[in-house]
């Protein structure tokens, strides 16, 4: 029988909304179809963060030989550093059935959805731009000078939210996470019956 091929959900935000520790909660669930996309990026990794798990780190020479060799579905630079989505990854996923998730910004979600536009997008929004600010500062991951560029980028990704297939707030991170799965079954249920109705179609039915 022939298997469904699996659906690329892409979750943008800005940086700060909440997208890793949503994508987390995912995660940690049992008997999910998800699997995660490990970016290639050439920021330094953070205190804690590990190459092949959080993100595959690479110079800014490897990564642009990547980009040469047509290795990424879609890269963008964001705030003086280069990220990007393996492109075999993501297709050889896809074909297996599963459905694969990417945490990316906004740019390389536009790209996407003119490579890719059965994607599901979901854009994840914060309950307010100071709770951002306090969320990037809370975090103690960035300097004030990145946090600020950071916010001044947020203020440009939240225009592109109406690009978005679905807008989910992160107010509390178990109903984001809750509202994610509802709208990725919801997306199958309706593939499911879209297909069958025309199938039947086709037959004639
Ligand atoms: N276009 C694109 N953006 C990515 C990719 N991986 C991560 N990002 C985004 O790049 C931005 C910065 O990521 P990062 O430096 O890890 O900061 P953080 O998301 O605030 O923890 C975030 O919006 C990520 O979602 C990717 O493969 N492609
Ligand atoms: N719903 C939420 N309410 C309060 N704090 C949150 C919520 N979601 C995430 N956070 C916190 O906000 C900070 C940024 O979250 P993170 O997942 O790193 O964001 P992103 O991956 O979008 O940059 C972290 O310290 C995280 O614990």
């Amino acid at each position: 029988m022939r298997r469904e091929r699996g659906l690329l959900i892409v979750l943008s935000g800005p940086s700060g909304v909440g997208k890793g520790t949503v994508r987390k909660a995912l995660f940690s669930q049992p008997d999910t179809n998800y699997e995660y996309s490990i970016s290639m990026t050439t920021r330094l990794p953070r205190e804690g963060e590990v190459d092949g798990v959080d993100y595959f780190f690479k110079s800014t020479e490897e990564f642009e030989s990547l980009i040469e060799q047509g290795q990424l579905l879609e890269y963008a630079k964001y705030v003086g550093n280069y990220y990007g989505t393996p492109l075999e990854y993501v297709n050889k996923t896809l074909d297996a059935g599963r459905d694969v998730f990417l945490e990316i910004e906004v740019q390389g979600a536009a790209q996407i959805r003119d490579k890719v536009p059965d994607g599901l997008f979901i854009f994840l929004a914060p309950p307010s731009i100071s709770a951002l600010q306090q969320r990037l500062v809370g975090r103690g991951t960035e300097t004030e000078d990145v946090i600020a560029t950071r916010i001044a980028a947020a203020n440009q990704e939240l225009e592109m939210m109406n690009l978005y297939d679905y807008v989910v707030e992160n107010d509390e991170v178990q109903l984001a996470c809750d509202r994610v799965n509802a709208i990725v079954v919801a997306e199958h249920c309706r593939r499911e019956r879209v297909e069958k109705q025309y199938l039947a179609m086709l037959r004639g039915e």
